[in-house]
């Protein structure tokens, strides 16, 4: 399944590339305006934070939320205490877009993350010309050049890499790659299958002084405590915030739960 959605995901890039060449989109990233210091959004404190995401479906549950207005729900997030907000750009399965982030972008003040599944420089151009403060690099997706070489190049950007992982061996990768900002994802990218101890398996590896985020399987207030208690800086939270009926209340719920 993750290399399915990788190709279709630079499937789709490489035909954004046949009207927008690689030099065009280049020059947007580095005329955009400067990114927000996403490091010190999500520096861990003795609260827990969240990072919210806007997700309209998903290969695992399929529809979600009929999410027409992502700047109104970027801003309930915002209001609501989120620390960042996630937008999944993959359009096939996820039914996002990069307008999506463009809109969000401009919608609130704190720092956005580009999720998708990315493996070419272009689409890490593509995410910085968008306004993105963060890029999403998953570590069972790629290979460690290409992570080394995309990590390097989200830097230089002035952008902040995520880089996810779901072992103990990717999660050395990813502490190779000299990364400030790691996560564990408990979905299992073949099966699905959720995993919410995964992340406190792992989080003694993560090395000090990184931000430690816990990703996916949360749906009440107790796996954010879980999650918090296992030790994660930052929540990333989807289904739970677009499926519940308020998501400003449920972040305030959530992020009430410290220990
Ligand atoms: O959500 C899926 O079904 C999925 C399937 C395959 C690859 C990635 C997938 N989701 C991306 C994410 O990592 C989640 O959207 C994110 O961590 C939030 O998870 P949740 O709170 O469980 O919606």
């Amino acid at each position: 399944m993750l290399e399915q959605l990788l190709a279709g995901a630079i499937e789709d890039a490489e035909t954004r590339q046949q009207s927008v060449s690689l030099a065009s989109v280049e020059a947007a990233a580095l005329s955009a305006p400067a990114p927000l210091d996403a490091l010190a959004f999500l520096a861990p404190s003795e609260r827990v934070k969240v990072i919210a995401e806007i997700k309209r479906s998903s290969p695992s549950k399929g529809a979600l939320a009929d999410i027409v207005d992502p700047q109104a729900l970027a801003r309930e997030y915002e209001a609501g205490g989120a620390s960042a907000v996630s937008v999944l750009t993959e359009g096939r399965r996820f039914g996002g877009s990069l307008d999506d982030l463009r809109a969000v972008r401009q919608a609130i003040d704190i720092p956005v993350l580009r999720k998708d599944f990315i493996g070419l420089e272009y689409q890490v151009f593509e995410a910085r010309a968008a306004g993105a403060d963060l890029v999403l690099l998953i570590v069972a997706a790629l290979d460690q050049k290409t992570l080394t070489r995309l990590h390097a190049l989200i830097t230089e950007l002035g952008m902040t890499a995520l880089v996810e992982t779901h072992s103990a061996d990717e999660l050395s990768r990813a502490v190779d790659l000299g990364s400030r900002v790691i996560g564990v994802n408990a979905r299992n990218l073949t099966t699905f299958e959720l995993d919410p101890d995964l992340f406190g398996r792992l989080a003694g590896s993560i090395p000090e002084g990184t931000i430690r985020i816990a990703e996916s399987a949360v749906k009440t207030a107790a796996d954010v405590a879980h999650y918090r208690r296992s030790g994660a800086d930052v929540v990333l939270i989807g289904e739970a915030l677009v499926t519940h009926g308020s998501p400003r209340e449920t972040l305030t719920e959530f992020l009430s739960v410290n220990p």
